[in-house]
């Protein structure tokens, strides 16, 4: 895996990330795709606005359709008919937020499934079996996602512990010599010592990439943009940084400002689906009822197939009606919205005006006309 800095304005940077399946630029989004699928869109779909990398779970093809499917199948690009990189995410976190946790020992996780209750038992090996079994091109360590709040000793010990499996995950990996790559995740919850503890023990393990986990997971935003800030210079520099679970474009904005290359969230897909659409003036909710006999696109700054095609009134009356048409054209407008807002930042850093695209977007996003 190569990855060639292109340009720097600031701590931010525009970068070619090259992998065998295809090259991501970044900053880049990855659109979430839980169960294989980015929900409502087809991967032709995905790959026409512009997205070149996507993610999938461990935690859901594990429990189904089971990892031994896939790679029978021929893998997980062959499953989902997605030719581009693909991450996967270990299943630490899932586990934690998903199912009803039975207990984490130093081995691994002990947890019930989700969907039918079945009693699992995940360790850092098996999650990296599980993941070189799918095929990703890009396999996450398996680490304790620290819940907020979390009483500092607490945090103190899961960091040793995440550390110990990433170990375990990095020593497992190269064993098997496949041709993947492996991201090291570095935890410590809001306390900036301990960040800078983990961050140095999983440098000092040595992963293709480095994600800073733990974020994004109720605390406040100032906590989680001092971790950022604090964290990110530290990381080595000629490695992709990955901010796990982000999110929302103003802390996109804040955290390419401090380093990161890549996030991920649900936040486009998931809103799309419950009607909040991002638009270039603002934020706003379709079903309310001014937009009734609105004629007027979605977006008239955007050129996405939705805002082209249809008006307002229309997409209100899709997700009052519940259609699967509302999901998939919000869907198709909210992932637009984003691949665009993430080429108009890489262009803005290659061209040295990061600082004008913040102070530019900031407002716009903030806003939430009606
Ligand atoms: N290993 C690991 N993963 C984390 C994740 C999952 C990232 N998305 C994976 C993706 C794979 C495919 C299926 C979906 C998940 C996080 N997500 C968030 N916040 C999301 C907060 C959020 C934001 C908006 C809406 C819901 C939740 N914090 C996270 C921290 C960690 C972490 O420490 N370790
Ligand atoms: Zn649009």
């Amino acid at each position: 895996m190569q990855f060639k800095i292109l340009k720097k304005d600031g701590f931010a940077r525009t970068a070619l990330l090259e992998t065998k399946r295809g090259v991501i630029h970044t900053p880049a989004f990855m659109p979430v795709g839980t169960n294989g699928t980015v929900k409502a869109m087809t991967p032709e779909e995905v790959r026409d606005i512009g997205y070149e990398i996507i993610l999938s779970n461990t935690y859901h093809l594990y429990l189904r359709p089971g990892h031994e499917t896939i790679k029978e199948i021929g893998g997980i690009h062959r499953f989902i008919n997605w030719q581009g990189p693909i991450l996967t995410d270990s299943g630490g976190f899932q586990i934690y937020s998903l199912a009803s946790l039975r207990k984490i020992t130093s081995e691994g996780v002990e947890f019930r499934s989700h969907i039918d209750g079945s009693l699992h038992f995940i360790s850092p090996e098996r999650a990296i079996e599980i993941q070189i079994a799918l095929g990703s091109d890009i396999m996450m360590v398996f680490d304790e996602c620290v819940p907020y709040p979390a009483e500092k000793q607490y945090v103190e010990k899961s960091i040793k512990l995440t550390k110990d499996w990433a170990e375990r995950c990095k020593n497992y990996f190269e064993k098997q010599r496949t041709n993947q790559s492996l991201f090291g995740i570095i935890q410590g919850g809001v306390y900036d010592d301990l960040r800078e503890k983990s961050l140095e023990e999983i440098v000092k393990i040595g992963f293709d990439g480095y994600a800073i986990g733990g974020l994004s997971v109720g605390e406040p935003k100032e906590d989680m943009y001092r971790v950022v800030k604090n964290v990110t210079p530290l990381m080595p520099e000629d490695k992709p940084r990955y901010l796990m679970g982000v999110g929302d474009l103003i802390d996109v904005l804040h955290a390419v400002e401090h380093g990161i290359d890549m996030f991920d969230c649900v936040m486009p897909t998931r809103n799309a689906r419950n009607g909040t659409l991002f638009t270039s003036r603002g934020r706003i909710s379709i079903k309310r009822s001014e937009f009734k006999d609105d004629s007027t696109a979605l977006d008239p700054e955007c050129d996405c197939y939705t805002c082209r095609n249809y008006t307002k009134a229309f997409l209100r009356h899709l997700y009052m009606c519940r259609e699967i048409l509302s999901m998939r054209l919000n869907t198709i407008h909210n992932l637009y919205f984003y691949c665009k807002f993430f080429e108009k930042m890489r262009t803005a850093i290659a061209e040295g005006r990061f600082q004008d695209f913040k102070k530019e977007w900031l407002p716009v996003l903030e806003k939430n006309f009606s």
